[in-house]
């Protein structure tokens, strides 16, 4: 079995060989301009055009949990990969982990009211302000798979009231589910912290805009962990700048690296981190595509696969 492999950063130094242990029959191979040599499956990030153009692929695995930026690129290459040719994705990997470790530490920041406190401090003011009660901070998760899913069991064990919306209806212990546009402003309604963890689709592109932020409760917070285009960022700005909205914490921006220049770095009430919510790692990621690929050869059932219609 012949295995190819593309990654902008990632060191092959360190991928190469623990695909290698992890796929003793296979030979894995990094992808380098012109190579034109059979191949059986790929393993990609951004990948170039020419790297899958053409290929009798058994499979192509994204080095990720989104998928978006293959499936533009397919949008505008369809020549670059057969419809029969199955796209996966990665499910978890420890992405899940990571996900819930950025989500709980920020609800609990705003919960206890550390921004506020935060700011007196920088007028050196010591003042005791109210506390919040968990009865007021219903958290709303926006996507409800396998990582919103899991940020919402871990919300759930500090005993906020826990509401998610998706597709379809979700049965997760302790969560309220809300399912489609008809049931969006329900969902929205009374919702303090809106966490998104949408995939990047036609459907999903734009959706929090002013609309949305203004459904929600007074004194809210967003917190963006998927995809910057998912945010209208300057009805965010106007959000934060009338008050409707207290605080935002951004993992991903429509254009990254943000620049220089944005509003978003010098707002006060925003927080931001350069896209680290959840990396893939390398040890996880290779034991899910290992399996993947042997249940692939013994034709078993797999998870992962992308749907390239509905987009994720
Ligand atoms: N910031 C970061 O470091 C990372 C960001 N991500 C982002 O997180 C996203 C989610 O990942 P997973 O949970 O693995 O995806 P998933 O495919 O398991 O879950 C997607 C969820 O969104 C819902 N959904 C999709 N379209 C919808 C629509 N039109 N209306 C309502 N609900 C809709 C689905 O029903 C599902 O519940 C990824 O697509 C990726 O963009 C993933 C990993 C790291
Ligand atoms: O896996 C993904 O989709 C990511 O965004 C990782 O950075």
């Amino acid at each position: 079995m012949e295995i190819i492999f593309y990654h902008p950063t990632f060191d092959p130094a360190c991928w190469l060989p623990a695909l290698r242990k992890a796929l003793p029959g296979a030979n894995v191979r990094e992808w380098r301009k012109g190579d034109d040599e059979p191949a059986d499956y790929a393993l990609v990030w951004h990948p170039p055009v020419e790297m899958l153009r053409g290929r009798e692929l058994k499979g192509v695995f994204a080095l990720g949990a989104g998928v978006d930026s293959i499936l533009s690129k397919l949008k505008a290459h369809p020549e670059m990969l057969a419809q029969h040719i199955p796209l996966f994705r990665l499910e978890d990997t420890g992405m899940g982990l990571q996900m819930q470790e950025y989500a709980v530490s920020q609800v609990l920041h705003w919960f206890r009211r550390f921004d506020d406190y935060q700011a007196l401090k920088q007028q050196a003011r010591w003042l005791e302000l109210e506390e919040y009660r968990r009865e007021d901070f219903t958290i709303g998760i926006l996507g409800a798979g396998v990582l919103g899913a899991k940020v919402a069991a871990s919300l759930s064990a500090w005993g906020f009231p826990l509401r998610c919306w998706s597709r379809s209806h979700k049965d997760l212990p302790g969560v309220t589910s809300f399912a489609g546009t008809e049931e969006l402003g329900e969902f929205l309604h009374g919702t303090r912290v809106l966490i998104n963890l949408l995939p990047d689709t036609p459907a999903t592109k734009g959706l929090i805009d002013l609309n949305v932020i203004n459904q929600l409760a007074d004194n809210s917070y967003i917190m963006n962990l998927a995809r910057g285009v998912h945010v209208v960022e300057n009805d965010l700005l106007q959000a934060l700048d009338s008050g409707k909205l207290r605080g935002a914490m951004l993992d991903v921006f429509s254009r990254e690296p943000l620049p220089a220049d944005h509003p978003l770095w010098a707002h006060p009430r925003v927080a931001m981190t350069p896209h680290v919510a959840a990396a893939t790692r390398a040890d996880e990621a290779i034991a899910f595509i290992a399996a993947t690929i042997g249940k692939l050869e013994r034709g078993e059932i797999v998870n992962g696969r992308v749907d390239r219609v509905r987009g994720y």
